[in-house]
């Protein structure tokens, strides 16, 4: 059991410290090893996947990446940018289908910023295609303007494209995913508008003849921002593309009290994942010892559910998160009146201790 530990940049190294905390404390012999990424990369190898690093991720079971990102990197050329370095391991890899499960822990009912009635009882799962859409389309770039009233001005460019292929593996992760839920799928597009999307929406609608038992409903990803902020329990498994997927989901984590609560999975088609909260580098927070590590931690869980199959480890560490939370233990991210502040480190020292 090989994990690969990636902390990348920012608060990147303070959060997965925690979690490798966790992961140490559960008595399984697993084999971590760490590597640079992103900022961290570029710095020591000149490059933000180095090649040592994406071997390791390769070789590895499963990696554990924190974050990757920070300000003073933002006027590098494209490739060598630390955001490079997750989406060249997410497509190294293969690791299309990204899951974020947005829950809400019933002691943080009150930290969210919508009512508890609107929110209590949040269970969703938000299934993102991770190596196709407008991330990875090409051509891209900047060129001269060809027609129109800019013609001869600069104008920049992407392409948003999805082969069926892509689509209909992950329709099918979505709809098996919702086979152990409560059986329905709302499948988020812009069919109304783009060719790329009336597209989707057709492959997922030939798709779900293959589960018949379970529900599926589109929606166009305007609606289904507004829905998940009005009425978010009506969803149980969501799935989308790339771009839609990745603004919908720091929407959904506002849902959970915090961008901090959100873990993440992103696994290939065996079940190899790198496991990652939702969240960035955060580098305005870094550094000062208050990220939230839960995120982290809960991703953590994730893998020993999903790569390595122990799932009462895994419950054992969304046990102790529960068991924290119960105690009033919140970073500064979770605004509660009356809860006990804490750091990142006590956070992950609490949850150490409340492993049973
Ligand atoms: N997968 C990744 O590595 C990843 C994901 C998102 C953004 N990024 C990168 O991170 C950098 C910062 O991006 P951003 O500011 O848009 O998003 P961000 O998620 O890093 O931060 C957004 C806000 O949420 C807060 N926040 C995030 N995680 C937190 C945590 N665990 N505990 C407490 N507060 C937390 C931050 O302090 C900030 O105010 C950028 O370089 C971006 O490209 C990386
Ligand atoms: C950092 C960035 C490349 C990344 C993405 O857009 O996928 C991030 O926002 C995420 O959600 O993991
Ligand atoms: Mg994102």
């Amino acid at each position: 059991m090989k994990i690969a530990v990636l902390p990348g940049d920012g608060i990147g190294p303070e959060i997965t410290h925690e979690a490798v905390k966790v992961l140490s404390a559960l008595g399984d012999s697993f084999e971590m090893e760490m590597a640079q990424v992103g900022g961290a990369g570029y710095a020591a190898h000149g490059h933000p996947l180095p090649e040592g690093t994406l071997k390791l991720a390769k070789e590895a079971d499963a990696v554990l990446f924190g974050a990757v990102g920070d300000y003073q990197y933002d006027t590098l050329e494209r490739a060598l940018r630390p955001e490079q370095a997750i989406l060249g391991l997410r497509k190294e890899l293969g690791l299309f289908a990204n899951l974020r499960p947005a829950i809400l822990y019933p002691e943080l009912a009150g930290a969210s910023t919508l009512k508890p009635e609107v929110v209590s009882g949040l269970d969703i799962l938000i299934i993102r295609e991770l190596t196709g859409d407008i991330y990875f389309g090409k051509p891209r770039g900047v060129r001269e303007c060809p027609d129109g009233p800019f013609a001869g001005q600069r104008e920049g460019f992407d392409t948003m494209r999805y082969a069926e292929g892509e689509i209909r593996r992950i329709a099918h992760v979505a709809f098996q995913a919702a086979r152990k839920r409560d059986r329905r799928v709302t499948s988020v597009d812009k069919a109304n508008v783009l060719e790329t999307f009336q597209f989707w929406r057709d492959v997922v609608t030939s798709v779900h003849k293959e589960y018949q038992d379970v529900e599926l409903e589109h929606m166009y990803v305007d609606n289904a921002a507004m829905q998940l902020v009005r009425a978010p329990k009506k969803f149980d498994v969501l799935v989308t593309g790339n771009m839609f997927g990745d603004i919908l989901s720091d929407a959904a984590a506002m849902l959970t009290g915090s961008i901090g609560m959100l873990p993440s999975a992103s696994l290939d088609a065996n079940n190899k994942g790198l496991y990652e909260p939702s969240h960035g580098s955060a580098p305005d927070i870094a550094g000062k010892g208050v990220a939230n590590p839960l995120a982290t931690i809960l991703s953590a869980a994730m893998m020993l559910r999903f790569t390595f199959g122990k799932t009462e480890q895994a419950d054992r560490i969304e046990t102790a998160v529960k068991r924290v939370l119960a105690q009033g233990l919140r970073t500064p991210d979770i605004h509660e009146p009356g809860s006990t502040k804490v750091g990142t480190k006590e956070m992950g020292d609490a949850v150490v201790a409340a492993l049973g």
